[in-house]
């Protein structure tokens, strides 16, 4: 009998790059022989619909055509399922997919990774009981997370560019305690961010050392350092070579609570909640293709 694949497409995400590659997946696996059954969502709910149906039928696996946002609401209902997950990157960031190693823009060379039916389970971070499959950020990098959202324009990663442009303008350091696994840390910083996996914004490896399965939260701290270093610092962030600068803190743990006032934290990029926030890890709790 022929595996059965649900392949849930947003056709929203990446400004319709989710609308335009579902068919070139479906094809893809279809023609691999799987039996695949396509449900488009039509608003945000669905995604997290649409998979628990998905889980609760019996399909052997399920495919995701979508950004970060669209995986985080996947994610909630696949932690701890089981059930295999395909991530087939339709978003504008796709820090998920990335942190992975999933080809970005080749959709058949995505599907072709469930048609193998490799799999590994990787790790989720833990907010309360909201699972985050990227990074927490809270500080400088929250700023710039809400000022992107908020714009229409430019359509790719240059809206980060500019969003940080903008923030960096006025931005002053702030005053945090962090907690890592009861270890209480007084600093005042740029921004504390806390991943599974390398990445958030686009490509920007935060937390470039991340291992997605070693059962441990990265927390990486920028100390304070001049506006020009900061914005010096992002295109390093791209290549992952801040590591080492001596304004960066790279440490670990099982669980972390960041604090600092006024500050909203933002995971996978979209508003989580104010601070402080307490993030705890789900060690192997999503199993995806690769
Ligand atoms: N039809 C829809 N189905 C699912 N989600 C939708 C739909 N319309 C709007 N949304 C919203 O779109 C958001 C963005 O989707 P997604 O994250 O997949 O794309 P993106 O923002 O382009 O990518 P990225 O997060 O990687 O930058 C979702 O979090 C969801 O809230």
């Amino acid at each position: 009998m022929s595996r059965r694949i649900a392949l849930v497409v947003n056709p929203t995400s990446g400004k319709g790059r989710g609308a335009r590659i579902g068919p070139v997946v479906r094809e893809r696996l279809a023609a691999a022989g799987l039996t695949v059954d396509v449900h488009t969502t039509t608003c945000a709910a669905d995604v997290g619909r649409i998979a628990a149906e998905v889980v609760a039928s019996g399909a052997d696996a399920v495919a995701l055509v979508g950004g970060d946002g669209t995986i985080h609401l996947g994610a909630q209902v696949l932690a701890n399922s089981g059930m295999p997950f395909g991530v087939i990157p339709a978003g504008t960031g796709n820090d998920f997919a990335r942190g992975l190693g999933v080809p970005l823009n080749d959709p058949a060379a995505a599907a072709d990774l469930v048609v193998g039916g490799r799999i590994r389970a990787v790790d989720l971070a833990v907010v309360k009981d909201e699972f985050i499959t990227t990074v927490v950020a809270g500080g400088f990098d929250s700023l710039v997370n809400r000022r992107a959202n908020a714009m229409t324009w430019p359509k790719g990663n240059a809206r980060y560019t500019l969003a940080t442009l903008a923030e960096l303008r006025t931005f002053k350091p702030l005053e945090y305690v962090v907690t890592i696994d009861g270890e209480r840390l007084e600093t005042p910083a740029m921004l504390v961010a806390v991943g599974t996996g390398p990445m958030y914004g686009g490509g920007l490896q935060i937390c470039a050392n991340a291992e997605i399965d070693d059962g441990l939260l990265d927390v990486t701290i920028i100390e304070p350092v001049s506006r020009l270093t900061l914005l010096q610092m992002f295109p390093k962030l791209s290549k992952g070579t801040h590591v080492g600068h001596p304004k960066v803190r790279m440490l670990r743990g099982r669980s972390v609570r960041i604090e600092s006032p006024g500050i909203t934290a933002y995971a996978d990029g979209e508003p989580l909640g104010p601070l402080p926030v307490e993030i705890g890890i789900a060690p192997g709790a999503l199993t995806v293709f690769h």
